[in-house]
């Protein structure tokens, strides 16, 4: 059994102006100890994806489909068994810290809460706690005292990291952990978010709009366009030679820094990605593809097994040459 496995999940928010299908079917399994990286575009899902699999979502968001985590169905469970798996069972770190916290509460007031809330510690257990969350994460104890205008970017971001780390979840959801610091402080977080889940064997979901930021510290990578997975497999293997025109786009915008074995320079992808509300017909990228067939505007891919190893893409050129008719089918 996996540790979560989301299956066929889709997510709209109903607004004035109609229907939003900002995730559509989505569905991937993440391991024990694994760490995954969801990428894609400003306004492909991500974030949406990443609340919901804590049902933090808006009430305008209507769910259908299923999230299982460590067994249990995230969708049907009680109010009370899911304020249980919060911060204890999962954890999310969200974008820019210094709107995810309290700004007129103290750090370690703020760190103490979820401890209170899932644990029967003493007051005095719960500070020391704080400190020493403080100190993992690379901040003096005493900083407990300061309030989030007192600290920088990257000292808030790791405040944030302490909050997620307190009650020792299994998973750790990190949206954006770094997209608001500058490229220094970046790689200092990443690498503290890196050693941590490795010293205390957490499964990380990291999500990012940088393939290369996540191909450097992920284990799978899965890429999504206009709220779909449209490619999924080990991280190297879709950094470096993705099989949908869309995640190979995605890797030829972002290069790994620093790596002169690749002597790839950035390029954009032209066009812009589409409103979900008003979704083009068949693929949903096949106006902005340049490897684009006569009928990728009629017919939609699944993800499908490409054809030599442990990935999936959702697109007509990895599909085997029995004929348009397996196009929108599941494989067996
Ligand atoms: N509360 C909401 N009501 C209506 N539409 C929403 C709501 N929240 C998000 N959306 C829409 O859903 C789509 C997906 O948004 P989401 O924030 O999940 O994307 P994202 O990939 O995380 O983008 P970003 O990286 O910019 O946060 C977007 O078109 C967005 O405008």
């Amino acid at each position: 059994m996996s540790l979560l496995e989301v299956d066929d999940l889709t997510v709209t928010y109903r607004t004035g102006g109609g229907d939003v299908p900002a995730v559509r079917g989505v569905s991937f399994a993440l391991e024990a100890g694994q760490k995954l990286g969801l990428a894609g575009e400003s306004g492909c899902g991500k974030s949406t994806m990443a609340l919901a699999l804590l049902r933090l979502l808006p009430k305008t968001a209507r769910l259908t489909g299923e999230i299982r985590f460590d067994g249990e169905d995230i969708l049907t469970m009680s109010w009370g068994r899911l304020r249980a798996v919060r911060w204890a069972g999962a954890s999310i770190v969200f974008q820019g810290a210094m709107h995810s916290l309290n700004a007129v509460q103290r750090i370690g007031a703020q760190i103490a809460e979820p401890i209170r809330l899932h644990s029967k510690a003493t007051e005095a257990e719960i500070r020391r706690k704080t400190g020493e969350l403080l100190e993992h994460v690379g901040l003096p104890a005493r900083r407990a005292d300061a309030y989030p205008h007192e600290l920088s970017g990257g000292q808030r971001q790791r405040v944030m990291i302490a909050m997620a780390l307190a009650c020792d979840p299994k998973l750790i959801v990190a949206d954006e952990p770094t997209t608001a610091l500058d490229v220094m402080i970046q790689a200092q977080i990443l690498t503290l978010i890196e050693s941590l889940v490795a010293e205390q064997d957490i499964s990380l979901l990291m999500i990012s709009h940088d393939l290369s930021v996540l191909a450097d510290t992920c284990d799978r990578l899965a890429v999504m366009y206009a709220g779909r997975i449209v490619e999924e497999g080990p991280a190297a293997a879709v950094f470096g030679a993705a099989r949908h025109p869309y995640g190979q786009a995605l890797a030829a915008a972002f290069p790994r820094i620093g790596d002169p074995a690749s002597r790839r320079r950035p390029q954009g992808l032209a066009g812009d990605p589409p409103d979900p509300a008003e979704l083009p017909t068949g693929c949903a990228f096949h106006p902005r593809c340049p490897a684009r067939l006569d009928h990728c505007d009629r017919v939609d891919p699944a993800l499908w097994p490409t054809a030599d190893d442990d990935r999936r893409a959702a697109c007509v050129h990895v599909l085997p040459d029995e004929g348009l008719s397996l196009l929108t089918k599941e494989p067996a």
